[in-house]
């Protein structure tokens, strides 16, 4: 009997080890018509459902008769465009025959960094929830440069839950949740069913092992799409790729795969861009007084309280914040490129046009632009 519960917004991500059969790289069909059934009982429950999904360099190495991931970039994005053609045309095939229209959302870095190109991303999905449709979302390979590229699916599976304010992010593997060490390797590993919001932080398990042949992320980067998913209020359960009608009685309460508990909801969407949809470009170091004016009273950072710098960063980009030991504070938007502020930094605000020989911003970060870690 399934408890009626509130429409949710859920991100379901599922990685290239269950998508495709390791030892052949063949398209694991019976897990994928498995999770089409299960997505589309959940829109039939109500829910708004984004499906984040890997597969195309897996399937496009299939199709070429590959048997291993290629290594060199431009091969990769060669044979992703090979791939994410066909996976689509699988995943339409499938969810035609439920009568579930679905679309396609290729994604870089860029349309997270950029404001409006985050608002206009954000508009997309909330209309393609309003018309019930399905959107499948994938890095987009064949364009996204290095320092661009998201790097795998569970960050990107993590920034979409973030930017659609999802309630819950599934992120789908080959085993059925978080060991303490990885269990293929390790007869000791011990299964992880919970992790509060209070102990990710100092979280400990091994995953050192690159997981599965096919896979890219492994389980570190599961347990970074969790911080960066429950940091954004979205409760994350790292479940099993085979069996995707578990989301079905998680969503009902059960005990199943590793659950991460969210922490609560900023409901500013644009500090929750500024914390976790830019990618910072720099680094700056501030003294203690400028931390308790930050922390305790929720002041802007003045020149006075910088103390040191990294990277070349222009004025606007998000940069991260450090308190004097490089321990990270939280994130921001900066008013000054990183060769104003090596000039202005330690100097009162009245100082600061005698140096520069303009009247520049009051602030080095104006609190509006600033997000602080919670703990
Ligand atoms: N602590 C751990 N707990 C569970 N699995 C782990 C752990 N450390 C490493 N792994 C490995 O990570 C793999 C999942 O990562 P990956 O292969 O990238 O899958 P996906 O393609 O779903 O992202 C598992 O198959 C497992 O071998
Ligand atoms: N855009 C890439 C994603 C690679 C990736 O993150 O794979 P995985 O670690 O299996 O989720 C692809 O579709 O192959």
């Amino acid at each position: 009997m399934t408890m009626a519960m509130q429409p949710q917004t859920l991100v379901i991500k599922i990685g290239t080890s269950s998508l495709a059969r390791p030892e052949t790289g063949q398209l694991a069909l019976s897990t994928i018509a498995a999770l089409v059934e299960t997505l589309c009982k959940l829109i039939n429950q109500g829910h708004r459902v984004v499906l984040v999904s890997s597969g195309a360099v897996g399937v496009g190495c299939s199709r070429l008769g590959l048997t291993e991931r290629p290594k060199k970039m431009a091969f990769k994005q060669a044979i992703a465009a090979v791939g994410q053609g066909r996976l689509m045309r699988t995943y339409d095939d499938l969810f035609s025959s439920l009568q579930q229209p679905i679309a396609q959302i290729l994604l870089t870095r860029r349309e997270l960094i950029e404001r409006t190109a985050y608002v206009n991303a954000y508009n997309t999905f909330q209309a393609l929830f309003e018309l019930g449709i399905i959107a499948i979302v994938n890095e987009n390979d064949t364009v996204a440069i290095d320092e661009l590229k998201f790097g795998d699916n569970d960050t990107l599976s993590a920034l979409v839950a973030s930017l659609v304010e999802a309630d819950w992010l599934f992120l789908l593997t080959d085993v059925d949740r978080l060991y303490s060490s990885d269990p293929r390797l390790d007869p000791q590993a011990y299964p992880i069913p919970l992790v509060k919001a209070t102990e990710l932080a100092q979280l400990q398990v091994r995953t050192d092992s690159t997981g599965s042949a096919w896979g890219t992320g492994g389980m570190a980067t599961k347990i970074t799409a969790a911080r960066i998913a429950t940091g954004s209020g979205v409760r994350t359960v790292i479940t099993h790729g085979q069996k995707p009608e578990q989301i079905l009685a998680i969503l009902q309460g059960a005990d199943l795969g590793t659950q991460f508990e969210a922490q609560p909801r900023s409901d500013n969407a644009r500090k929750r861009w500024i914390a976790y949809g830019l990618v910072p470009t720099g680094k700056i170091f501030i003294d203690a007084g400028a931390v308790q004016a930050l922390k305790a009273r929720g002041k802007s950072l003045l020149a006075i309280g910088v103390i040191a710098m990294e990277g070349e960063f222009s004025a606007t980009d998000a940069v991260v914040i450090c308190d004097p030991q490089g321990q990270e504070l939280g994130r921001g938007l900066i008013n000054y490129n990183c060769n104003e502020l090596e000039k202005i930094k330690g100097l009162h605000s009245e100082a600061i046009a005698a140096v520069l020989g303009y009247i520049g911003p009051e602030t080095v970060i104006h609190r509006d632009n600033l997000v602080l870690q919670e703990n």
